[in-house]
């Protein structure tokens, strides 16, 4: 008898049935976020991840967590008669299970368990695309799996042919013991020094031609790389899925300034942020998310249609502080998808947004209101970079030749009077060629930035 044809096709993988638990810890704190709103995010970010099945999600009071099972029996035994009718496979818990409670779930579940750290994890391991983002979730995930007796990977690791972010299958990572660990994330280290190095090393190059960096930050899917795209022309993956972005992705621009001209900018894309992100994950990231650190203004990009939205900017606001941005850095908010509103909240937060002075509302979508926020990026960086024509006479060389060494030199003509030069520099640069040039300076008569209307 030849085999049924859905047997011969079995290396196609099943999707890996799995069910999202929200528990709802807030035991009468009216601050909290709204556990409606917590599940529907755990469940996108479940969805975020390949290869699964959503089935669904549900919230479960917990006012106080089991030390052994997380919720209490006769809760335990209820999810039991609900997974297996189900048939799930991967149960997701939207917040911290200890090693113990995982086990003791997985038995009494008969199912492979991942808690939200786990789960974010799994997705940073899916989208990471350079070798330093690799080399971070690897480190992250290493770190995380130190603390317990991991296994809830190896089903899904299977199931995608080995993402492998720990390398090995789930068997030997039971197996391997602290001591494996640790030499592994030394190694990693070791690799990571070595790509923060380049990174170090493009940075620094940049650094020379002064095109400040504009940041992008945000929760995930307020529209960051939408954004990007649009103002770019680039093709950045964008999406309606949590972390599509991990790489952070340059591109400079020209920004109008005036009717003279322009100003160029870099446009720097970047990771989302998302509450309750992992530990281990934050320290991971940090380097990814030293763009944003070096950056001369940081636009914090808000989806401002989400129910959610203020708590958003608030643990925006809280893991920039903890990264360690300064306060001096200009920031913007740039409050999108104002197309998503309706008619009155539209009007309601038209007028909200205009009574602030560093707010811009508008739509990466629909392109409205990108202009007030272009002006306004140039204006607040306008102080700091500018470009200069300057006619320096035959026989300034020295102030010729100290505007070349600095790399500020962007075009140069021959003229009767002498050598036309474009600069673009600091205004920091053109304080100290003024003072170190006086008489140039003068003849010259170095060009103001032009005003923006
Ligand atoms: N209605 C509407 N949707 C938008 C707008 N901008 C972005 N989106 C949608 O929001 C979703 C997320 O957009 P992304 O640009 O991927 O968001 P992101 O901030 O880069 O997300 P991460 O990379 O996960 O941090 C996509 O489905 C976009 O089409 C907008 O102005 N209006
Ligand atoms: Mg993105």
């Amino acid at each position: 008898m030849t085999n049924p044809p859905d047997q011969t096709h079995s290396t196609e993988a099943q999707p890996t049935r799995a069910l999202v638990l929200h528990p709802d810890t807030r035991a009468g704190d009216r601050s909290a976020r709204d556990p409606k709103y917590a599940l529907e995010e755990a469940v996108s970010l479940a969805h975020a991840l390949p290869g699964l099945e959503v089935l669904g999600g549900d919230i479960v009071r917990l006012p106080k967590p089991h030390p052994g099972m997380l919720f209490g029996s006769g809760k335990v035994e209820e999810l039991r008669a609900r997974i297996e009718a189900d048939e799930v496979d991967l149960i997701l818990i939207d917040g911290a299970v200890t090693p113990v409670q995982q086990r003791n779930l997985e038995r009494a579940w008969k199912v492979k368990l991942l808690d939200r750290t786990g789960l974010i994890l799994e997705i940073f391991a899916d989208r990471a695309a350079t070798r330093e983002g690799v080399l971070q979730v690897e480190l992250a995930a290493l770190s995380y799996q130190r603390t317990r007796l991991v296994r809830a990977w190896t089903h899904l690791e299977r199931q995608r042919g080995g993402l492998g972010f720990v390398g090995g299958p789930g068997e030997t990572q039971i197996e391997a013991d602290r001591r494996a660990i640790d030499d592994q994330m030394i190694r990693l280290r070791r690799q990571l020094a070595k790509v923060a190095t380049t990174r170090e090393l493009h940075r620094a190059a940049r650094a020379k031609v002064p095109y400040p960096v504009v940041a992008f930050a945000g929760y995930t899917n307020a529209g960051k790389s939408t954004l990007f795209n649009r103002l770019t022309g680039a093709d950045v993956l964008a999406k309606d899925m949590l972390f599509a972005t991990l790489d952070p992705t340059m591109r400079s621009v020209r920004l109008p300034v005036g009717e003279a001209g322009g100003l160029d900018v870099i446009l720097s894309d970047t990771v989302g942020f998302i509450s309750d992100l992992p530990t281990q994950l934050v320290a991971a990231f940090r380097a990814t998310l030293e763009e944003v650190l070096d950056a001369d203004l940081v636009l914090h990009v808000r989806d401002i249609s989400h129910p959610e939205s203020a708590a958003q900017a608030r643990d925006v606001e809280t893991i920039l502080e903890q990264l360690g941005v300064s306060p001096d850095v200009p920031r913007l908010e740039f409050w999108n998808k104002s197309d998503a509103l309706s008619a009155d909240d539209l009007e309601a937060t038209t007028n909200l947004a205009a009574r602030q002075e560093n707010v811009f509302l508008g739509s990466a979508l629909s392109g409205a209101g990108l202009d007030a926020l272009l002006a306004a990026i140039a204006d607040r960086l306008e102080g700091r970079v500018m470009e200069s024509d300057i006619l320096l006479a035959h026989d300034a060389g020295r102030a010729r030749a100290w505007l070349h060494e600095r790399g500020l030199v962007t075009a140069e003509s021959q003229e009767e009077a002498g050598t036309r030069v474009s600069v673009r520099w600091l205004a920091e640069d053109a304080a100290r060629f003024r003072s170190r040039f006086p008489n140039e300076a003068d003849s010259a008569g170095i060009v103001a930035p032009p005003e923006v209307d």
